[in-house]
């Protein structure tokens, strides 16, 4: 036995645990985890290219599918088949020629749109170098294809929003090329998404850091309510096709509070037991409670509009902005909750709290580099997004009222800021500042 079968059966347990455990898309650093293999498909033995889906559990009971691409050096498992030009190229080869690979318990299936680029031979592969949840390469300047990392039975909603925004004329989002999926005993997911590559746009992130590092008010603020126009349109098309029944609007039912505020509770009764020691957390240290009551007096108003399938982690860093235009990217929610939770229809106000705590981070982040940023850059940023948001939302989708938006949007801010202090705590604790803040802010609101 020779090239990847070999590799893949002399596989090292130890060391890909301890490969695994400190990836960048692994979210549980923290905790004690065991690293197995589930699958193990050689995908190009001339390339020397497999698949790995390796199954990480903790002593709490906790396990979660991850995918791996590997390549083989002699009998040696290289954990990072994307780090290599020729293994990426094989495996951006799959793609373009919509192959299909035998696994023991099913198959692995490539897909190409017929309007994608032809891909080069052999195609030039490169990786994205972002700052990512999942792994990104670069093929042919011309796509990008997303390996998701965190695996779950289904359909990734990546590749269904990317499907029904473009098929019902929405234009600010990447043209979809290809994907990649595997049907199998062990797992029945989508492993990868292929979309258009927006090379000379910049993140919105980076646009709102330049503006904040550089005391300018010209990188991100004049396009802002632009950025708003886009997601209330982008709003307006996930809710106007009553005839697919994973994306018809709904009128939220009786449980549909009830479920909400159960699920926020847990997650902060959830973040807060397991607060870490440290001076960072000072602010909210102890608070759970406190935050519960607000949660529950934020709570107490009227409808919150229809229910739709929305963005699900809107912040800057999914969008970009070139030649004048805005396109939003990455609609696979938030990545550390469950895929039902993440394909469940919500109010819209929920991606554009997400937007408006985007603003909060940026202010924070570009503060607590050096930035002298003006008190009042963050609220002119949520007024500029708001206006041009109601100016292009069906508002048949909000609840009725200013006063009526604005609270539902602080419930949401608020649960936002509940994830993203759990998101950081787990990906990047020098992070953590941010959200504390966030939510001492939120707590002291009047409702
Ligand atoms: N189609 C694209 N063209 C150019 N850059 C992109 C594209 N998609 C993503 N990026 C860049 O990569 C970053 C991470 O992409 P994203 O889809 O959010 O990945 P993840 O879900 O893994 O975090 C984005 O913030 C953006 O800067
Ligand atoms: O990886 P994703 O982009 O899908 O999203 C996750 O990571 C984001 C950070 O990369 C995180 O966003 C948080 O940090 C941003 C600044 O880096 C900030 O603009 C966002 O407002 C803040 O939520 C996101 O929550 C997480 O799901």
């Amino acid at each position: 036995m020779t090239g990847i079968d070999a590799a893949l059966s002399s596989l090292d347990p130890d060391a890909l645990t301890a490969w695994v455990t400190t990836q960048r898309w692994f979210s549980a650093k923290s905790r004690e985890v065991t690293v197995d293999v589930r699958d193990a498909v050689p995908l190009d033995e001339d390339a020397g290219l497999g698949l790995l889906v390796v199954e990480a559990r903790t002593a709490a009971g906790t396990h979660e599918l991850f995918q791996l691409l590997v390549g083989a050096d002699g009998d040696r498992l290289d954990h990072d088949a994307l780090a290599d030009p020729a293994r990426s190229a094989a495996l951006a080869r799959l793609l373009g020629d919509g192959a299909r690979v035998d696994t023991s318990g099913g198959e692995v299936t490539f897909h190409w749109a017929d309007d994608a680029p032809a891909l080069g031979d052999p195609p030039d592969v490169r990786p994205l170098g972002a700052e990512q949840s999942n792994s990104s390469v670069v093929i042919d300047d011309a796509v990008v294809l997303k390996v998701f990392r965190h695996l779950e039975p289904g359909v990734n909603p990546e590749l269904e929003m990317l499907e029904f925004l473009s098929s019902h004329g929405f234009t600010a989002i990447p043209t979809l090329a290809g994907w990649y999926q595997l049907s199998s005993d062990v797992l029945d997911a989508t492993l990868g998404v292929a979309q258009g590559f927006l090379g000379e746009a910049t993140n919105g992130w980076d646009l709102a850091l330049d503006e904040l590092g550089s005391g300018r008010t010209d990188r991100l603020t004049p396009g802002l309510r632009d950025l708003g126009a886009v997601v209330g349109e982008m709003h307006a098309v996930l809710g106007s096709d009553v005839s697919r029944p994973e994306f018809a609007p709904e009128a939220p039912g009786d449980e549909a509070l009830p479920l909400f505020m159960a699920t926020v509770d847990e997650e902060i009764e959830h973040v807060f037991s397991g607060l870490p020691d440290h001076e960072v957390f000072a602010p909210i240290a102890g608070r759970g409670d406190e935050l519960r009551d607000q949660l529950r007096r934020m709570s107490q108003g009227g409808s919150v509009g229809r229910l739709i399938r929305h963005h699900g982690d809107l912040h800057l860093g999914q969008t970009m902005q070139g030649g004048g235009r805005w396109t939003v990217l990455d609609f696979e929610g938030e990545p550390s909750r469950p895929l039902l939770e993440r394909r469940r229809k919500r109010s819209p106000l929920r991606d554009v709290a997400g937007m408006l705590r985007s603003f909060a981070y940026a202010a924070s982040a570009a503060g607590r580099a050096g930035a002298d940023v003006p008190s009042s850059w963050e609220s002119d940023a949520r007024d500029a997004f708001l206006e041009g948001y109601h100016a292009a939302v069906d508002p048949a989708l909000l609840p009725a009222g200013d006063a009526a938006v604005a609270q539902v949007l602080a419930l949401f801010e608020l649960e936002k800021a509940v994830y993203e202090l759990r998101y950081e705590i787990d990906n990047r604790p020098e992070w953590a500042a941010i959200p504390v803040a966030g939510i001492a802010r939120l707590m002291e609101l009047e409702p």
